[in-house]
């Protein structure tokens, strides 16, 4: 279905700029020119014939003596829903595993090493309705539900990590429903999960309906690519959310996200961006493309009229490097595979120019926070 939406930034950037002007540009607006990676044939002619968008850029690091470059290459999918959410369940999951096989088949024709995919990837993002049934049926355990043993194939078959965002349904402990990472390594192992951390509360956000704050705290996953954590969607609003991944040794911070235009557009480039610059580490932004139509109608709660639809998921995926530099992003309109090759000496190299670590205050911060967090704190205000 063509969409009436705004494709791309970027492709409109390189349509109506001039060559030197769009150098300029984008030195601003990315902090450099982007460096392209050349992908192999086939995977291009895959992505073309499978229609989605297939982005590959680098970030390199200066030449150490006594550290080899630490090369990376991350995939970031986005996607549409291949099917309607008014198709059975079975169904939907069934196209979605499809539509990210094939995808993930060519992120491992283009060398990637750990794939990511969007928040809650297996289903509609239902939670806008409140309704249970049948969104609840989508949620899957962790540990051997459908999805993570096919993440496990995946992973097996082409040798790399998979980030897998699911609703989860922890059978173990009565049952619940958690907004879950599920971390599989390239041995085919599942690694660990990672829990959404802030549940949002705004909007059609109405997320807190369907799951509690994860409590898993910030866990960090050490893969033979790199040290990895995952920092779930509403969770990139919150710096210290952030931080605490960095302070348990990430290199690579995943955002799978679900977010809408009218609501977001003006935070996603900068938030994730700024937290790879605050904490010497690489982050990855990954939206939703599309609109997704709901059977029945619901209420945002602020007096307009029913709706059937949250509006549009921006798609717009990104990395973003501990120097600031970012790739451009994916279309807001495609589905995308965005794959991206980081040298992660960036990490530390960059530490080394800013010291954000080394001049951070945790100490300070930590007696002040934890004085803010008591019931009855006094701000800090002075009064003449
Ligand atoms: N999925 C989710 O947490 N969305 C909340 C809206 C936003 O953070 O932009």
């Amino acid at each position: 279905m063509a969409s009436p939406e705004f494709p791309s930034l970027e492709r409109s950037l390189e349509e109506h700029l001039p060559p030197d002007e769009l150098r300029n540009v984008r030195r601003i607006l990315l902090g450099g020119e982007p460096r392209k990676l050349s992908l192999p044939a086939e995977a291009l002619a895959a992505a073309s014939e499978l229609d989605f968008e297939l982005a590959a850029f680098g970030f390199e690091a200066a030449e150490e003596q006594l550290r080899p470059a630490r090369l990376v290459r991350v995939g970031l999918v986005q996607n549409r829903l291949p099917l309607p959410p008014c198709a059975p369940v079975a169904e939907q999951v069934g196209a979605l595993h499809r539509r990210i096989e094939e995808m993930v088949a060519v992120a491992a024709q283009c060398g990637v090493n750990v794939v990511c995919f969007q928040e809650a990837w297996t289903m509609p993002f239902a939670f806008c309705t409140r309704e249970k049934l049948p969104w609840t049926e989508f949620a899957e355990s962790a540990e051997d539900g459908p999805t993570t043993r096919l993440c496990q194939r995946l992973a097996r078959a082409h040798g790399l990590v998979v980030v897998s965002p699911i609703l989860e349904r922890d059978e173990a402990h009565g049952d619940v429903l958690w907004n879950t990472a599920v971390v599989v390594s390239s041995s085919g192992a599942v690694l660990g999960k990672s829990r959404k951390n802030h549940v949002p509360r705004v909007g059609d956000f109405n997320e807190a309906t369907y799951y509690m704050e994860g409590t898993l705290g910030h866990p960090v996953f050490q893969t033979p690519f790199g040290r990895i954590a995952v920092n779930i969607c509403y969770g990139r609003h919150h710096p210290l959310n952030w931080l605490l991944y960095s302070l348990n040794g990430a290199e690579i911070i995943f955002n799978p996200s679900a977010t809408v235009g009218a609501l977001s557009e003006a935070l996603w480039p900068i938030e994730a961006r700024n937290a790879a610059i605050a904490n010497h580490c690489f982050t990855c932004a990954i939206n939703r493309v599309g609109v997704e139509r709901f059977p029945r109608e619901f209420t945002s709660g602020d007096g307009k009229p029913a709706h059937r639809d949250f509006g549009y998921f921006y798609g717009s995926s990104y990395v973003s490097a501990p120097d600031g530099r970012r790739t451009p992003g994916l279309s807001r309109t495609r589905d995308g595979l965005l794959v991206a090759e980081l040298d992660l000496n960036l990490c530390r190299q960059t530490g080394d120019i800013w010291n954000f670590k080394m001049t951070g205050r945790l100490g300070m911060y930590a007696e002040e926070l934890t004085a803010a967090a008591q019931p009855d704190y006094r701000p800090h205000i002075v009064k003449e």
